[in-house]
């Protein structure tokens, strides 16, 4: 039977999941906790920065009305500036300041000539310097307020808060800031095959989705925890589920298809939430369930390694980081082009696993030897997953393709 006509579009299926998630509410944090977070409100500068012209390279501050006559022009050196110093006095006409970078310009400079550009000139005791070329005003001096300015927004809600934006908030001379609340996140294993890694197997085979699942919610910015294995009964997965209260997101993992003990979907009908989405046109992860309670979303994922770990990564990441207040988005796209040949039936968008390589100009993707969705040395060699378009049937050697990046690698 091929049913792929009645499953939604991957788009499709990311928007609704988007449409369900709002940014969560606001938390002070601490700057050193911040990276990765979001700002939840406009935040205005209480410092102007830098708080006065100043110099951006070692060198002589000068009038540079005094440097428009023959070069070199011979100028006398006032003083000398250092960074942290305040300049003695203002410059007449003919004089210069000797000055580092980041010290004060002295009243009257409108430029800096840096110290490659000049040549000392002392003689008679004199401290003088030979200038070799004429400035325009303004050049290398960094301008009072460049960077912030007191009262002005600085960073607006919605900014995610990288590296350099907490240097931002760091020069105001704050230690916290307030950003979205982080998602918390339930994650369940579901299975009678399933055991935990320190358990003697007896016959079953590691739980290794729910672990993963929780270093990916981990590294998209979500505080996971672990909910343990339930059994393949309606009343041990409704009984693991009870104890997902107050979570903002919850995950299982497998009991979604349509086999005789996938109750997955039949216990979150029980428990109330509504179902929002259930089979998506993609492969691997087609069996993915979306459903909300409350506040809570939920995700029901594919059991098969590869599927849980793709399903994350096109429609639970982008949930988790619209709950921290990103932008509402699909998953990053680069361009390549294919290095070998893909077939398939036309009806499923397929994720293929590729290792992508710079060369020549372009990111050459390489599918994997081994695509199925319970293999996952794969999914451990790929760099990227690469879109094999649903209603195309084959790609060639150097066809351009879109590749996604993987968040999981290392
Ligand atoms: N008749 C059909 N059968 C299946 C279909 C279908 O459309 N019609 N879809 C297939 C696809 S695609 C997938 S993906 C799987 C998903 O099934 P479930 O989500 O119900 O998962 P299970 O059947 O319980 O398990 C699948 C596979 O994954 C292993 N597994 C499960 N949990 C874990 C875990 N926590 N750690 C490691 N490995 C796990 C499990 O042992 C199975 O081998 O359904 C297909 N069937
Ligand atoms: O989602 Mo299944 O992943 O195609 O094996």
């Amino acid at each position: 039977m091929n049913d792929s006509a009645t499953l939604l579009p991957e788009e499709e299926a990311r928007s609704r999941i988007l449409a369900l998630c709002a940014p969560l509410p606001t938390e002070w944090l601490a700057l050193d906790d911040a990276l990765g977070r979001v700002l939840a409100e406009d935040v205005a500068a209480q410092r102007t920065l830098p708080p006065w012209d100043n110099s951006a390279m070692d060198g002589y501050a000068v009038r540079s009305a005094d440097l428009t006559g023959p070069l070199p022009t011979r100028l006398t050196v006032g003083e000398t500036v250092y960074a942290g110093a305040t300049p003695a006095r203002a410059l007449e006409p003919g004089v210069c300041a000797r000055i580092m970078t980041g010290a004060p310009l002295p009243e009257g400079a409108d430029a800096v000539v840096m110290r490659e550009r000049t040549r000392p000139a002392g003689n008679n005791g004199a401290d003088q310097v030979e200038i070799l070329e004429a400035v325009t005003p303004g050049h290398f001096v960094r301008p009072r307020g460049e960077d912030a300015r007191e009262g002005q927004v600085l960073l607006e809600g919605g900014t995610p808060l990288g590296i350099p934006e907490l240097g931002l908030l760091w020069g105001q001379g704050r230690q916290s800031a307030p950003v979205h609340r982080a998602p918390r996140v339930a994650i369940l294993s579901t299975g009678d095959e399933l055991c935990h890694v320190d358990e003697p197997p007896q016959g079953r085979i590691v739980d290794t989705n729910a672990p993963s699942l929780a270093l990916a919610v981990r590294r998209a910015g979500g505080i996971p925890t672990l909910l343990g294995i339930a059994r393949d009964t309606r009343d041990s997965v409704g009984a693991a589920l009870s104890r997902a209260d107050g979570f903002d997101v919850v995950i299982t993992s497998a009991g979604v298809s349509v086999g005789e003990r996938d109750y997955v979907k039949e216990v979150l009908a029980a428990m109330g939430v509504e179902q929002h989405l259930w089979r998506v046109a993609i492969k691997p992860g087609k069996p993915l369930v979306v459903g909300r309670r409350g506040a809570t979303l939920f995700f029901g994922l594919p059991g098969n390694p590869t599927s849980s770990l793709v399903t994350f990564e096109l429609f639970v990441r982008p949930a988790l980081r619209r709950l921290l207040g990103h932008a509402p988005r699909a998953p990053g796209r680069v361009p390549g082009r294919l290095e070998g040949r893909l077939s398939k039936p036309v009806g499923l968008s397929h994720f293929v696993r590729v290792t992508a390589a710079w060369r020549e100009g372009s990111l050459w993707a390489r599918p994997l030897a081994t695509q199925t969705s319970g293999v996952l040395r794969s999914a451990a060699a790929a760099t990227h997953l690469l879109h094999f378009p649903r209603e195309a049937s084959s790609l060639d050697e150097g066809d351009a393709v879109e590749l996604l990046p993987l968040s999981w690698v290392a």
